[in-house]
């Protein structure tokens, strides 16, 4: 009987139904025990030789029975409601934090493991709150009840009842840690296996050219034998848990019907009382053994509270308190102003006074040496993390004076790792604006150099992806993403290393097209290859976390230091590679 508050809250969001669900799960146990009390009346007039009220005893039965199937019927949609409810609820509660809790927390979690628990725990909810939960009350309910009619009938009857029904009820209670212990063992290790299948689907380019196909076959292996270890030794538990329950009622059971036999022989109890007690002691058991074969449908949802609970109480990396909405009349204006951020856990700073000015609808690029800290500058200003000191402001207001949301929907962002869904090429693009038109869709396509090649496709944009836009090239899926961006409309445009698929020549092209594209956007763009950012209105050298300098590409070649490094470093690449 394990009720975790994570169960009782998911409970509370689906009262009603639930509460229909529990009456009508009682309604059905009284027909139970209408038709004992009416079999009693009827055994008993046999007994006697009294036949007359028989076709209507066993016709009121058969209306008991035909009762019993319409409400059980009806119980099982209530209840399947109500797990409906209490699903939908819990995996738009979850989805939304998830929002919230946003890449930062991802980057610690497993994919494979929060989908285990959004869809698998979610599931087990379900069956826990909508199945197990109204038959947990009818039992607690009910088995008195019986108790009470059974001590007016035959108290001497309790003698064997009462026991076994604390025994049923209360024996099991010994194993509940260990249940519990058992369950969240199962749970773990399956959410682990999960995550372990979906990073081997999703990295099996990489696991082929590393010729290691083989060994995580085997590591997969191992662990899906750990879940069948685990599987047994929590049924293991579960069993001897039923076993102690079906242990009690047939002892109880039997011992009820002896005690009332007893009481025929004596001649103390009326033949109509015995039959109703060997009846009723039977019926007094039966929310006890529905109890435990309902336990075993929601076991799932009570093993996977815990990581539910965790999902659902996860502190995002930022605080949403800011109100301002982000609806700037004009392209806004971006200050870094001595920005200081060190990483959880990291032992140095990753930026350290930072301070940049990004001016309104201009383009600004951001280079630097890998690990100068250009994509953390990005997720600064998107908020996945708030800086340890000073300050970034858009439009002239802290970026944490917006509502996350606003701030997030004014900035659109291309990175180098783009998502494409299993969905036409249309549809991909309209996320970032549904209502966009197949004329703008083109003309966002156009602008990223993507037009023709989708053009040229027999299905154009009806063309469906594969999943992650696996049948498309990197370089195609960059600059889908970049339309999308484009699309979107936002004031703020970041470009973090987005066109790092494209070939170097088209990726100048593409990045000028883009520009202009913009339209008078603030523009920001992260690069590596510096032939991309050379036309920029203004470049931000990074290194080391600082800001080694900041100027225009002549000047800057022009006065020596990283950026000319760079420069270089780019010339020397592309003669090693011509040699
Ligand atoms: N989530 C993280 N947790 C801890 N350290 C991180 C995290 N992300 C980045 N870092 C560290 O912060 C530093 C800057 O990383 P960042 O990705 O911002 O650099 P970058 O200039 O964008 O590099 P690249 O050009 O290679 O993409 C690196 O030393 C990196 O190891």
């Amino acid at each position: 009987m394990i009720v975790h508050p994570e169960l009782r809250r998911a409970a509370r969001r689906a009262r009603p139904p639930l509460l229909a669900a529990t009456l009508l799960q009682g309604a059905v146990t009284l027909t139970h025990l209408a038709q004992a009390a009416l079999l009693a009346v009827a055994l008993a007039g046999l007994a006697r030789g009294d036949t007359a009220r028989l076709p209507w005893l066993l016709a009121a039965v058969l209306a008991v029975v035909a009762a019993r199937a319409g409400l059980a019927l009806w119980q099982r949609r209530t209840a399947t409601r109500a797990g409906a409810r209490v699903r939908v609820a819990l995996r738009d509660e979850l989805l939304a934090r998830l929002g919230r809790l946003g890449p930062a927390h991802l980057a610690g979690a497993r994919a494979g493991a929060v989908r285990t628990t959004l869809v698998d725990g979610v599931e087990g909810i379900d069956a826990y709150v909508s199945r197990y939960l109204p038959q947990l009350l009818v039992t607690l309910t009910v088995p008195p009840l019986v108790l009470a009619v059974v001590a007016a009938v035959e108290p001497v009857a309790l003698l064997g009842l009462v026991p076994a029904l604390l025994l049923a009820l209360a024996g099991p209670r010994a194993w509940d840690r260990l249940l519990a212990s058992r369950g969240k063992e199962h749970w773990d290790t399956y959410e682990g296996l999960g995550a372990d299948y979906l990073e081997a689907l999703q990295g099996m380019p990489a696991l082929r050219a590393a010729g290691a196909v083989g060994r995580t076959r085997t590591r997969l292996e191992q662990r899906s034998a750990a879940l069948h270890r685990a599987t047994v030794a929590k049924l293991r538990v579960s069993l001897a848990d039923t076993g102690i329950t079906d242990l009690a009622i047939q002892g109880g059971t039997a011992a009820a019907a002896l005690l009332a036999c007893w009481s025929a022989v004596t001649g103390s109890t009326s033949a109509t009382g015995t039959y109703l007690v060997l009846l009723l002691a039977s019926e007094c058991f039966r929310p006890v053994r529905d109890l435990a074969r309902e336990w075993h449908a929601g076991y799932l949802g009570a093993s996977a509270a815990d990581g539910l609970a965790a999902l659902r109480t996860a502190e995002p990396a930022v605080r949403d308190t800011g109100t301002a909405s982000a609806d700037w009349p004009e392209p806004p204006e971006l200050c870094f102003e001595n920005v200081e951020f060190t990483y959880d856990g990291a032992r140095t700073p990753t930026l350290r006074g930072v301070t940049f000015t990004a001016r309104a609808g201009r383009t600004t690029a951001i280079v630097g040496p890998s690990g100068s800290g250009k994509s953390t500058l990005m997720a600064l200003l998107l908020r996945h993390h708030d800086p340890d000191g000073g300050r970034i402001t858009l439009g002239g207001r802290c970026t944490t004076r917006y509502a996350l949301d606003a701030l997030r929907r004014g900035i659109a962002v291309v990175s180098q790792e783009t998502y494409l869904f299993h969905a036409t090429i249309a549809d991909n693009l309209r996320l970032a604006r549904p209502d966009a038109t197949d004329d703008e869709l083109a003309r966002a396509a156009r602008a990223a150099g993507v037009h023709d090649e989708i053009a040229a496709f027999p299905a154009g944009y009806a063309t469906v992806l594969g999943e992650r836009g696996a049948t498309l090239s990197g370089g195609q899926r960059q600059r889908l993403a970049l339309a999308r961006a484009l699309l979107a409309d936002a004031p703020v445009l970041v470009l973090d290393e987005a066109t790092s698929s494209v070939d170097e020549r088209r990726e100048a092209d593409i990045v000028r097209e883009l520009v202009n594209a913009a339209g008078g956007r603030t523009v920001l763009v992260v690069a590596h290859r510096l032939a991309a950012v050379r036309h920029a209105d203004r470049i931000v050298v990074l290194d080391g976390g600082r800001v080694d300098a900041v100027g225009e590409h002549a000047a800057l070649l022009g006065s020596g230091g990283v950026y000319a490094e760079l420069v270089e470093a780019g010339h020397d690449h592309r003669e090693g590679l011509a040699a």
